[in-house]
């Protein structure tokens, strides 16, 4: 069953004092299923973050349309929780005091802190309710920012580049733990990144975005059993596949950017082992 519905989404960008405009991409269509974890992948500036944006409801689509279920999307909802790349969360309150906040406006004061020691311990931060955000670790932190979106119990998760900022350790910790809360929950997930083996590693299914025109230039199944062994050979052979796909994207955009001093070796840097396609290329 189809959860959510992207349609001729279109989003340009109008500056309206330069009287030009940017369009981003013209033309997504997308349908998402109950249950299903999806990843946006895509180098620096295709328009990932825009589309979740538009999802999420915090930013509008120039034309076209997002249904979850058959509801149209107009504004941000409970039915959709957003978890960024930083955690933002509030300095001075405690973990459970953050998780709590939004619990508040819904129930008692009690239901909200039971429902948010659950969350917490979902996310192995029991022992860390009466801590403050400048407490914890990078990872620690965006465990409780997905708590938090959980708590709310939302539909869809939508995830932006939530481990981007974290170090290569904690970021694997953080993928075992994002794959139990999706088995426990069944929630259905959208998560951008633009790590390739991240995408292979959580996903079911990997939508490739490309830029200038931006929209999707590939879509990759991922039809490997969980836990996922980045030696296997098949999941090698599915990172080459969707790196040869991308090669290409990836040197327009250096091209664009680099101007003359744009040299192909550079951008075979940018295939390095951990199949990043760099920061902000
Ligand atoms: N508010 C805005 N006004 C004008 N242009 C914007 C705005 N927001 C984003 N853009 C442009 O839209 C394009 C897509 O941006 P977006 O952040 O969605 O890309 P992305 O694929 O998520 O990139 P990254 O991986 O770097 O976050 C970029 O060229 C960006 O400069």
């Amino acid at each position: 069953m189809d959860h959510v519905t992207i349609k001729n989404v279109e989003k340009t960008f109008f500056n309206k004092e330069e009287k030009t405009s940017f369009t981003v991409f013209n033309d997504i269509n997308l349908n998402i299923k109950k249950g299903e974890f999806l990843s946006l992948l895509g180098p620096s500036g295709c328009g990932k973050s825009t589309l979740l944006n538009i999802v999420a409801g915090l930013d509008k689509a120039t034309n076209g349309v997002v249904q979850v279920g058959s509801k149209t999307i107009t504004a941000p909802g409970p039915d959709r929780g957003v978890v960024f790349q930083e955690a933002a969360l509030m300095p001075w309150l405690t973990v459970l005091e953050n998780v709590m906040f939004g619990l508040k406006k819904k129930m008692s004061k009690d239901e909200a802190e039971k429902k948010a020691l659950e969350y917490l311990k979902l996310v192995h931060l029991s022992k860390f309710v009466g801590s403050y955000p400048h407490e914890l670790s990078g990872g620690m932190k965006q465990r409780v920012s997905i708590a938090r979106a959980l708590a709310m119990d939302p539909e869809i998760l939508l995830m932006d580049e939530p481990f981007g900022a974290l170090d290569e350790q904690t970021r694997s910790m953080l993928h075992k733990e994002v794959q139990f809360i999706w088995e426990q929950t069944g929630k259905t997930i959208i998560f951008v990144t633009h790590n390739i083996r991240e995408s292979v590693i959580l996903s079911d299914r990997i939508i490739l975005m490309g830029t200038r025109p931006g929209g999707i230039i590939g879509e990759f199944p991922v039809n490997l059993e969980r836990p996922r062994k980045p030696s296997s050979p098949e999941f090698v052979k599915l990172e080459e596949d969707i790196m040869k796909q991308l090669a290409g994207e990836i040197e327009k955009v250096m091209k664009e950017e680099m101007g003359d001093d744009y040299n192909s070796k550079k951008a075979s840097l940018l295939y390095g082992t951990n199949r990043n396609m760099g920061e902000h290329i």
